[in-house]
């Protein structure tokens, strides 16, 4: 099955800056792709990339097989909500599923109305009027009613409140369901990403620092707990991170065999791991101590 999103090398410079730098990831279809990384990782060039708002400065990017925005129908193939959520602030709920309707063949009324309902949506109300939390539940059904084959969402779910999160992401795991389509989406929070995703890639100073399904990276990954003083590292292991507290060392380790007292990590610290060995100066120093 041809992967939603192909990138070889791939690179994205402003001026000076270099936002993204030689990524190359795949992300196979039908999953649903968290994207994490600090402020400026590079996550939104990314996301730009994916639905062709932004063209490369090197590599090469496809999306479900194409170049990103080659054609109408390449684009009809793709939802897309911008961080923040925006609407059209002069237009009603009801407008903005009428011009979906006329902008997108594929347009699913019936879901667009469906879910406006469900929401509690007053599709008379302006959407300028609406919170943050029913300005992203707008801003998603009017992508996911596209029905297009792929959904990109770029912080999603940062102005909503921890309920109107947590029913965001269930609404994401029905349409996924429902409309078998693959998703990426960059968020900061990592329990809300730990609860939806199956597919991870963590970006830091606009570098790929880890990729995969989740289920392959939390399988090669372990937390091993000892003494403070010269934890040694377990053989044919790769040390990530190393925290040291209480007397204890706490180490993040790759490995693909066993590895001798380690414990299975959740998700979260797996990122965390990768993050802090890429922005942090404390673990590399530490990181010599152990090899
Ligand atoms: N249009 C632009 N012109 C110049 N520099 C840009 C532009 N867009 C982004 N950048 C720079 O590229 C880098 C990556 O920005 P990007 O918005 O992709 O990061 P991000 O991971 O989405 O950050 P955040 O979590 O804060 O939204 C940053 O240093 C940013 O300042």
């Amino acid at each position: 099955m041809t992967p939603v999103i192909r990138t070889t090398a791939l690179s994205k410079r402003y001026r000076q800056r270099l936002a993204l730098d030689d990524c190359t990831v795949t992300v196979p279809a039908g999953r649903i792709a968290g994207l994490v990384g600090p402020n400026g990782a590079g996550k939104s060039t990314l996301l730009g990339l994916v639905c062709g708002m932004i063209a490369p400065t090197g590599g090469s990017i496809e999306v479900l097989g194409h170049r990103p925005a080659d054609s109408a129908e390449q684009l009809a193939r793709v939802g897309f909500v911008a961080q923040d959520a925006p609407v059209y602030t002069r237009l009603t709920v009801g407008d903005h599923l009428r011009l979906g309707a006329r902008l997108n063949q594929r347009w699913n009324a019936e879901l667009a109305e469906r879910r406006i309902r469900q929401r509690g949506l007053d599709p008379a109300q302006k959407a300028g009027s609406l919170s943050g939390g029913q300005r992203a539940q707008l801003a998603l059904t009017v992508a996911a009613a596209k029905r297009g084959d792929l959904l990109v969402l770029d912080e999603p779910v940062a102005a909503l409140d921890p309920l109107a999160r947590r029913g965001f992401m269930r609404d994401l795991l029905e349409f996924v369901d429902e409309l078998n389509v693959s998703v990426v989406l960059s968020s900061h929070l990592l329990g809300d990403l730990e609860q939806v995703c199956d597919h991870l890639i963590v970006l830091a100073d606009g570098r790929v620092q880890l990729a995969g399904d989740v289920a392959d990276l939390l399988a090669v990954h372990h937390r091993v707990t000892g003494p403070a003083a010269q934890q040694p590292l377990p053989p044919g292991a790769e040390l990530i991170h190393a925290e040291q507290a209480r007397g204890e060392t706490t180490m993040v380790v790759r490995g693909s065999g066993p590895v001798p007292g380690g414990a299975p990590v959740d998700l979260e610290e797996l990122t965390l791991a990768y993050l802090t060995r890429a922005t942090d100066v404390g673990p590399a120093a530490m990181t010599g101590a152990h090899r």
